[in-house]
């Protein structure tokens, strides 16, 4: 059999088109966009993922600050913070990096961030503009996702796309994207019975299971368009772990286009929250109300 190429739908050059759209929008703005970082704990991952989200948003022109508060701080003094970003007109976007600790719960804190100012828009109020098609500020790797298929020119339009993953942060507002780009959704996940006759239905196929190598080759359409979300740590000799999708590396051999991990959709997260932070301080400068100025 001769082996399949799938194309690589590759992240860096599809980052770096959005990441200079939000360097030339803040530049047209009086004052650089200011991203508000909060992580609480040492949790290597996260301090590595907020390093590099605060090294990103210097190179496109915006101010940031890491607000790294100790792993025992309570709800009341994470909450208190949170109220501080708020009311401080200086600050356009708020992100509170996941996950918290198991001492904190992530609902009350999500809700207390102010809609206009959630840069991750993972406040009910922009869920919920997300699945009514109305504006809002939208998550960031879902809306990653979308603007990698923009970049490459896969169309979404009366697709058949089966997102496998149903989380806040990926499988439910990537589907709520997809129904508004008029693709035809299908959201499977893990009480799904035979999930390969589901997935094999798709001409797009996007896998945020956090299961590593959950998707095989028997369970891809030849010639489908797969993203590839999984982050999965994989232990090595060497003790520093490598980093490996939820899609089998043999699945190149059957699609037509497939994302890489690393590589792909997390290049797009991190440029598609510097966009966000963009996004919400032109509109706060519409209307600085949002900010809580008082305004007559
Ligand atoms: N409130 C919140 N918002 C998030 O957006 C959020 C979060 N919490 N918690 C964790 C997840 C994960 N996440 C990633 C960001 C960048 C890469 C990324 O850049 N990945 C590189 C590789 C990075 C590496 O080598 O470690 C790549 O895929 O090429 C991955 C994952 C954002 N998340």
């Amino acid at each position: 059999m001769t082996q399949g190429t799938a194309q690589v739908l590759a992240g860096p050059p599809a980052a770096a088109a959005l990441l200079d759209e939000a360097r030339r929008r803040a530049a047209r703005l009086p004052h650089p966009p200011h991203l508000a970082l909060v992580r609480v704990g040492e949790d290597p991952a996260s301090v590595s993922y907020v390093r590099g989200k605060a090294k990103k948003a210097s190179e496109v022109g915006l101010s940031s600050h890491v607000h790294a508060l100790p792993g025992d701080t309570t709800q009341a003094d994470l909450l208190a913070l949170i109220g501080t970003l708020n009311a401080d007109p200086a600050v356009s976007g708020i992100l509170v990096q996941l996950p918290l600790p198991a001492h904190l719960d992530p609902a009350p804190v999500l809700l207390a961030v102010n809609p206009a100012k959630d840069v991750d828009g993972l406040h009910p109020a922009n869920t919920g503009a997300l699945w009514n098609a109305h504006e809002g500020l939208r998550p960031c790797t879902p809306a990653g996702i979308m603007a990698l298929l923009a970049h490459h020119g896969v169309p979404v339009r009366g697709a058949r796309v089966v997102v496998v993953g149903r989380s806040a942060l990926v499988g439910r507002p990537v589907a709520g994207l997809l129904l508004n780009a008029d693709a035809t959704v299908t959201v499977a996940h893990r009480a799904t019975p035979d999930l390969g006759a589901v997935t094999r239905g798709a001409d797009i196929l996007i896998v945020a299971a956090g299961q590593a190598h959950l998707i095989t080759p028997d369970m891809v359409r030849p010639g489908a368009t797969v993203v590839d979300v999984g982050i999965n740590r994989v232990p090595t000799e060497d003790g520093r772990g490598r980093l490996t999708g939820d899609v089998h590396p043999d699945v190149a051999q059957v699609a037509g286009a497939l994302t890489p991990v690393p590589g792909g959709v997390g290049p797009m997260t991190v440029a598609q929250l510097l966009m966000n932070t963009v996004i919400a301080a032109e509109r706060q400068h519409a209307q600085p109300e949002v900010t809580g100025e008082l305004v007559r």
